[in-house]
């Protein structure tokens, strides 16, 4: 890994190279397999009435924690600028793009690039290296030390992807507003809403699509995340039954996603859904970007748990309060993508 990361060259570095097959680092620890089901993924039209769409987000985050939604106000343009923006910065020479590229572990800076890596869980095979997925990542912490240092973004996206994290803050706002309303709560429930990670992902093609995983299975950790994705396909859900289904790229829709600190606050009413990206193309790139919004209240007092308003002598209190560093802290420990990292702060039933 060490190696890898100090060509930094990334993935896409190893595909200008000429690789026929995938380096172990890369190779997944069982090969992804997906289900020929169709699924669509239910939308919401934000330009219904507000009373309606509460209705559908709140039924949606109920039953599978994500959904898509249209007429949100956010220009086509904006979204395709930001994804072209990232696609061209990946795709730049080597020399161009090296110098951004974040060979320390855990960087701590406000910008980084790198083809992250994401540890096995523990308990999988704990002798191995992390399983490296098939992209390479810019990452913005814009609540970064709470003074966002957007110099570090590279010039040449910097500007398309500051307007688009400006659209997607409103978007934000209605998205959390809705979501807080179909729990029958106040929308300032949950506080300020200002941290937000920009995670901007790069898929090159890869020559062996079925070894490898562009994103390894997870659920998101926040409060909610908005996803765009270009039209090449990849992204896919657990459904209930275990089965990976497809979630087809529709043309001018976001993804919201319930993340698990929103599940936690629900008291289980609303869901955070696992799921992966798969490489679909020996030829073509994907690109897509998931704006993260994550409390601002990160500190080692600031405490999150059920809302006392969900909590009923019928549904008593399903998880004890928690930190979002603790949050954090935990899903590290499980290596990040364990979807049952919830289960450490659940209160059992009697
Ligand atoms: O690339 C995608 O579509 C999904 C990315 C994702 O799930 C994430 O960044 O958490
Ligand atoms: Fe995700």
């Amino acid at each position: 890994m060490f190696n890898f990361h100090e060509t930094r060259a990334g993935v896409r570095g190893l595909v200008e190279s000429g690789v026929t097959t995938v380096p172990p680092l890369f190779v997944a620890p069982t090969p992804p397999v997906t289900s020929p089901r169709r699924f669509s993924l239910p939308s919401v039209d934000l330009s219904l009435p507000r009373a309606r769409a509460a209705v559908l987000v709140r039924a949606f985050a109920r039953s599978y924690g994500i959904f898509q939604v249209t007429s949100h106000g956010v220009p086509p343009g904006a979204v395709a600028s930001a994804l072209y923006a990232i696609r061209a910065f990946n795709e730049q020479p080597f020399a161009a793009r090296s110098r951004f590229y974040t060979t320390e572990a855990h960087a701590s800076r406000a910008v980084t690039y790198a083809t992250v890596p994401i540890p096995r869980p523990t308990d999988d095979e704990p002798a191995t290296a992390p399983l490296m997925c098939w992209r390479d990542s810019l990452l913005v912490r814009f609540d970064h030390r709470q003074d966002p240092d957007v110099r570090g973004i590279p010039t040449m996206c910097r500007d398309t992807l500051l307007e688009y994290r400006y659209m997607l803050t409103s978007l934000g706002w209605k998205v959390a507003d809705l979501l807080l309303e179909g729990l029958g709560v106040g929308a300032e429930r949950l506080g300020e809403l200002g941290g937000c990670l920009m995670q901007c992902h790069y898929h090159p093609p890869c020559p062996e699509p079925g070894r490898v995983l562009g994103s390894r299975e997870h659920t998101d950790a926040g409060l909610f995340t908005v996803l765009a994705q270009d039209g090449v396909g990849g992204l896919q859900v657990r459904l209930d039954d275990g089965d990976w289904v497809d979630v087809a790229p529709v043309p001018g829709a976001l993804l919201v996603n319930v993340g698990d600190l929103l599940k936690v606050v629900s008291n289980d009413e609303y869901k955070s859904m696992e799921h992966r990206v798969v490489s679909k193309s020996t030829q073509e790139a994907r690109v897509s970007i998931a704006l993260f919004f994550n409390p601002v209240k990160h500190g080692k007092s600031d405490f999150f748990g059920p809302l006392p308003e969900l909590v009923t002598a019928e549904k008593p209190a399903r998880y004890r309060s928690l930190t979002w560093i603790q949050m954090l802290d935990n899903r590290s420990d499980l290596g990040h993508a364990k979807p049952s990292s919830l289960d450490h702060f659940r209160i059992p039933l009697n």
